[in-house]
Parts: C-alpha cells; sequence; structure tokens
C-alpha cells in the first residue's frame, strides 16, 4: 500500500496525535507521512471562536487537502468537528477514549471549585463559562484562546488563578502535575466527542486503504458513544461555540446486572448483538448560567439515542434556549 498522507493542525496537541496515529498505523504495517496544514482557528487569535462563526475553524483546510487528495487522512480532536460533514467526506474512525472529564490546572494545587472560596478562572469555552456560572458561581472567568502552551504561559504571568481544560489535552501536553481537581461529569458533562481522536477521509479514498486504517485506529465501542453524541449535536445544530454539552456511556452487561440488580440472564435480553446498551446524558445551559436542561437516554441504537434525546431537550425548552443562545453570541 503507498504511503499515507496524514494531514493535521500544527499545534502540539495537534501533533501529538498525529504522531499517535502515526504510530499505530505504523504497527499495523503501514508508512505514514504527516503533512501539517495552518487552519483559519490557529491564525485568528484575538477574536473568540464563537465571533469569528465556529463552523469548521479548524477543519476546512484539512478538508480542502482531502478532497484534492494531497492527504489521505485528517485527524482531529473529535471535539473540534462539526456535527455535520459534507456529502463527500466521512469519519472513518474514532480512537479510545481517555478519561472524558474536564480539569482544573494551576500551580496553586490547593485551588478546588468545590471549595466556594472565589478565584479567576481562564477559558473561552461558552460551555465552560456557562457552567461555571450555573454551579459555581464564586468564579469569575477571563477570555483565552490560543493554544495549551499560550494558555499555560498566561496561567503562569498571572492572568488568571486557573485554567479549566480537558483531561485529555493536559495529558497528552504532560500537564498533569498541575492539576488542582478533577471536575466531576455529574456536573460537567464534557463537550461532544471530548477525549477521542477522529479520522476523517474523502469518501472516495481507495476503499482499501480506508478499511485498513479503520482496522487499526477505530476503537467500537468509542464509536457507538460518539456516533449518539454527535446524532444528538446534529439535531440541536450546536457548533463549538454553542453551550451544549453530551456524554454516552456504555454500560455492559455485568454492571448492568450489578448497576439495576437484573440477573445476566435478564440483561441479557435487553442487549443487542455487541451486548452493551448505551446512556446518554447532554443539554443545554443558557449563557448566564441561570438555566440548564439536561435528561438521559438509555438504548441501543445510537443515532436513535442521541436523536431523541435532542428531540427530548428541544421540547423543554431546549429550541427557545438555543434561540436565544443564538441571538446572544
Ligand atoms: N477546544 C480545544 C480543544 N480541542 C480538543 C482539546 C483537548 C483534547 C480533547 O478533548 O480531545 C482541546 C483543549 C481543551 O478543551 O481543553
Amino acid at each position: 500500500m503507498s504511503v499515507i498522507k496524514l494531514g493535521t493542525r500544527g499545534s502540539k496537541l495537534a501533533l501529538w496525535q498525529a504522531y499517535f496515529i502515526k504510530e499505530t498505523l505504523e504497527k499495523g504495517g503501514l508508512e505514514v507521512e504527516i503533512v501539517i496544514i495552518n487552519t483559519k482557528g490557529d491564525q485568528i487569535l484575538d477574536r473568540s471562536l464563537s465571533k469569528i462563526g465556529s463552523k469548521g475553524v479548524f477543519t476546512e483546510e484539512l478538508e480542502e487537502q482531502l478532497r484534492s487528495g494531497a492527504i489521505d487522512i485528517a485527524q482531529h480532536s473529535a471535539k473540534d468537528l462539526q456535527s455535520e460533514l459534507a456529502d463527500d467526506l466521512e469519519l472513518i474512525a474514532f480512537t479510545e477514549r481517555e478519561k472524558v472529564n474536564d480539569v482544573l490546572v494551576s500551580f496553586d494545587k490547593s485551588l478546588s471549585l468545590e471549595s466556594g472560596k472565589p478565584f479567576v478562572v481562564g477559558t473561552s469555552s461558552t460551555r465552560r463559562v456557562a457552567m461555571l456560572k450555573h454551579f459555581y458561581p464564586h468564579i469569575t472567568t477571563v477570555d483565552m484562546r490560543g493554544n495549551l502552551q499560550t494558555r499555560m504561559g498566561k496561567l503562569e504571568s498571572g492572568v488568571c488563578d486557573a485554567l479549566l481544560l480537558a483531561y485529555a489535552g493536559v495529558h497528552r501536553m504532560g500537564y498533569m502535575e498541575h492539576v488542582a481537581e478533577l471536575i466531576s461529569t455529574d456536573k460537567f458533562t464534557p463537550a461532544v466527542g471530548q477525549g477521542s481522536v477522529a479520522l476523517e477521509c474523502a469518501v472516495s479514498l481507495d476503499p482499501e486503504k480506508k478499511a485498513k486504517i479503520r482496522e487499526l485506529c477505530n476503537h467500537p465501542e468509542t464509536e457507538q458513544q460518539l456516533l449518539a453524541e454527535r446524532a444528538f449535536l446534529k439535531r440541536l445544530q450546536g457548533g463549538c461555540s454553542i453551550p451544549v454539552f453530551g456524554l454516552a456511556t456504555t454500560v455492559n452487561s455485568e454492571q448492568l446486572a450489578v448497576n439495576s440488580e437484573v440477573t445476566a440472564e435478564n440483561s441479557s435480553n435487553l442487549l443487542t448483538d455487541n451486548c452493551s446498551l448505551i446512556t446518554v446524558t447532554g443539554g443545554i445551559v443558557s449563557l448566564d448560567g441561570s438555566e440548564i436542561l439536561k435528561e438521559t437516554v438509555t438504548g441501543n441504537n445510537p443515532l436513535e439515542l442521541g436523536e431523541a434525546l435532542a428531540e427530548k431537550i428541544l421540547s423543554l425548552g431546549g429550541d427557545k434556549m438555543l434561540a436565544d443562545i443564538k441571538a446572544n453570541l
């Protein structure tokens, strides 16, 4: 098979992910060349993503190169991917998800959101700002864009007391020693896709290449979860600048038996071929944090589940919340 050209953004986090994919593919006997592509999201650092117009700011240039054939696949943080792809593009793999939590990062390890003590958190994610306002109103936020290194630099220079970041990025970048607190997903449901790396290609890519790449990189359980979360996001038409959150987890037959005290025999009746049920929790929070809608659905068809959850949220007032948010961004 010819050399796989893997497109990636050039940030350290993106490169970490690209080398991770390269190694995975090489272990399976493929040859890989990394191609670094600059995106609008990397260039425009003085405006928040919600103002640039979030659709595809980190993906557009990569997608052009997929179409032209200059690269075979592109790697993205699944979280940064818009919920709807053009018809000529597809996602062929989702890597096994890391811990999905957000973490509080600080040089002062005694800081804690739960402590009730006020301090300043740097973040520009509308989800994180709104969730902080809702669950931790004693916290002040300052807007902070840029890659993880830039943000760590700003933290160090005292622009804020702490950062709120995805565990996955902090772990990959080796900043674990500065994690002051792991935020519970019960309160802080993560962004859709958080913690997994997605591989995108043109539909027209050589089927043999596609199949081999998928076989080596895709983690089926993560894929089912992300299909559910992304179906949810798609129905809500949320880009990454809308404070929508969603997390799917897989319940295997043993857990099901333990958790709901049904017998293994009973539970197997509920389960499908791949022996798993998916639970999706998701919702939406108003920009000022005053209102939050959160629901959970369980079932075995990821796409139906994601859509059902979205319909539930919309019918409970989410439609109005979304309209308000879009008018105010
Ligand atoms: N929004 C930027 C972004 N995109 C992916 C990650 C981290 C890795 C991941 O969640 O998979 C981050 C940083 C962060 O939110 O802290």
